[in-house]
């Protein structure tokens, strides 16, 4: 894993999944190319929408430009010649780009919910196709989560075999998802269109050809060029080059709630022949590095058998040291990674308070609890912490507030994030931090501790949050985490630390506060 940037390709450190959308890795054939979802991305250009309107769950179809139709359609219209899952996968992109939707909830709320999802395609496309299985949706999350991480670079693609810029910024959104679609959903000759960018794509790609930016030019110029490659907003690409490159390797959680040690978790993961290795620094936890799809389909997760989980959260809940007895309040709950690994460490016994205004994502943290028979130890609040703090009365000893932050740390799983944060968003983050944390010091019993947490390895976000707290609350002080982490992850100044590079996980912080008696 302690591969440099200068002799290794970047690109090779994507996880199995990341490859399937790589188009400068696959071998593709050219039927494959044109007719497997498996093999190419829904490709939605984007670059060109400043004028697009925003696109809602809730608002009709009106815009024509955007390649929806301008008005709902009668509805049951049936269109067989569309596969469910590029129809979905179109349309998920859709919410994504226009509607700020999350690219997690969506594949959650996908689960079992075809109906729903057959809604939104027959809202938007004007017609429905055949209903989902459970194979088309996962292919729908395999196509969303390469075409989102690709974006620039497949932008850069299709831009490349316009005539001219004009062209592809003119192109509908929903254009470039498929052959079918286009010709479906758009109009006749926008299916040629199509089929002409994916046979040239496929011509140059068995050249080994497919273009790529030059670098050269003025160190901008060559940042601009490196992000198109490695699609990355240039903003954020110098600063981040190394985090979302470098980690491949999935955390997973053995669920000891589920009596399931991870002795156990390595046999059947031996057993299926999925390569792993024991996390050198959490007991429960195995990284998997190739191979999820397998533990996916064999059921472990849905048995609640083990969960997906970055060593980085893992070692910001061991700043906290859940212990059976305790009771805790996870003041930023959902979907719940943290609260249910603190809840399998209460064996039972104990109470953890799971606050969080987002009702969605609170249901996911109730159904997971559900799944891995930990829901007796939790209780779901739904509410915004700040009003909560200042009408509620009880006061714990433990408090976690992991707080809503830009996740700096973890884009290489959640290459969403990568489009959705701009640089003037992060004021707004920061003073939202610093209302939660003054929120949470609020439901701290005197002697209680109150660990903040970010998956971001911004210092504004972190260090200076911490900082600037204890200059407002100077009945906190910093508790050193020595002798809640190994000390590669502690801070000269007593803070959480896991660098990317470093330590091959996500990057994320904590640091651990306690408050005078
Ligand atoms: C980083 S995520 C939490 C991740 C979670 N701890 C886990 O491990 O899965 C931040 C969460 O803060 C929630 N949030 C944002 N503002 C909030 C507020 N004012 N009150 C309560 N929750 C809030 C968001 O809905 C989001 O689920």
């Amino acid at each position: 894993m302690a591969a440099t940037i200068t002799n290794f390709h970047p690109l090779s450190l994507f996880s199995e999944t990341d490859l399937c959308f790589n188009p400068t890795k696959l071998n593709f054939t050219r039927s494959s190319f044109i007719t497997s979802p498996h093999s190419f991305p829904a490709i939605i250009s984007h670059a060109h929408h400043q004028n697009t309107p925003p696109f809602s769950s809730s608002s009709k179809p009106k815009f024509k430009k955007t390649g929806v139709l301008d008005s709902p359609m009668k509805t049951q219209k049936l269109n067989l010649q569309v596969s469910p899952h590029r129809a979905v996968a179109a349309v998920r992109l859709m919410r994504i780009e226009f509607g700020g939707a999350f690219a997690d909830l969506l594949n959650e709320r996908g689960k079992g919910s075809g109906n729903n999802e057959m809604e939104y395609v027959e809202r938007t496309l004007g017609f429905r196709t055949r209903d989902l299985e459970e194979r088309d949706l996962r292919l729908v999350t395999d196509i969303v989560g390469g075409a989102i991480r690709w974006r620039k670079y497949l932008d850069y693609l299709i831009l490349s075999l316009c005539h001219d810029e004009g062209s592809f910024r003119s192109m509908e959104p929903l254009l470039l998802q498929n052959v079918n679609l286009a010709k479906f959903a758009l109009r006749p000759g926008a299916g040629n269109m199509v089929n002409g960018i994916l046979r040239k794509l496929v011509s140059l790609k068995d050249k080994d050809s497919l273009p790529v930016p030059k670098l050269d030019g003025n160190d901008r110029a060559q940042a601009r060029a490196l992000a198109t490659t490695h699609s990355h907003p240039v903003v954020v690409l110098l600063i981040l080059f190394f985090s979302c490159f470098f980690i491949c390797s999935l955390g997973t959680r053995a669920n000891i709630a589920k009596g399931l040690t991870r002795e156990d978790l390595v046999m059947k993961l031996n057993l299926l022949k999925v390569p792993h290795e024991p996390s050198l620094h959490l007991d429960d936890f195995v990284r998997v590095r190739r191979g999820m799809q397998t533990v996916i389909q064999n059921g472990f997760l849905k048995e609640g058998l083990c969960s997906v989980q970055d060593e980085s959260a893992g070692l910001a809940v061991s700043v906290l040291d859940p212990q059976p007895d305790d009771c805790i309040i996870d003041c930023c709950a959902a979907p719940g990674g943290k609260t249910l690994f603190m809840a399998s460490r209460l064996n039972g016994r104990g109470m953890i308070s799971a606050i969080d205004i987002n009702k969605g994502r609170l249901r996911i943290l109730e159904e997971t609890a559900k799944l891995q028979s930990v829901d007796g130890v939790i209780n779901c609040i739904h509410a915004d912490l700040r009003s909560f703090a200042d009408s509620n009365k009880l006061k714990f000893n433990k408090v976690l507030l992991d707080a809503p932050c830009s996740g700096l740390g973890v884009l290489s799983k959640r290459p969403d994030l990568r489009w959705n944060r701009k640089l003037e968003d992060m004021e707004e983050l920061k003073s939202l931090q610093d209302e939660l944390l003054d929120a949470a010091c609020k439901l701290v019993k005197p002697g209680g501790v109150l660990v903040y947490s970010t998956c971001s390895i911004d210092p504004e976000e972190n260090e200076d949050r911490v900082f600037a707290f204890l200059i407002r609350h100077p009945e906190f002080q910093i508790d050193p985490v020595h002798s809640y982490v190994p000390p590669d992850f502690s801070t000269e100044q007593g803070f959480f630390c896991s660098c990317p590079v470093k330590h091959s996980m996500d990057g994320a912080f904590a640091a651990r506060l306690i408050q005078s008696q």
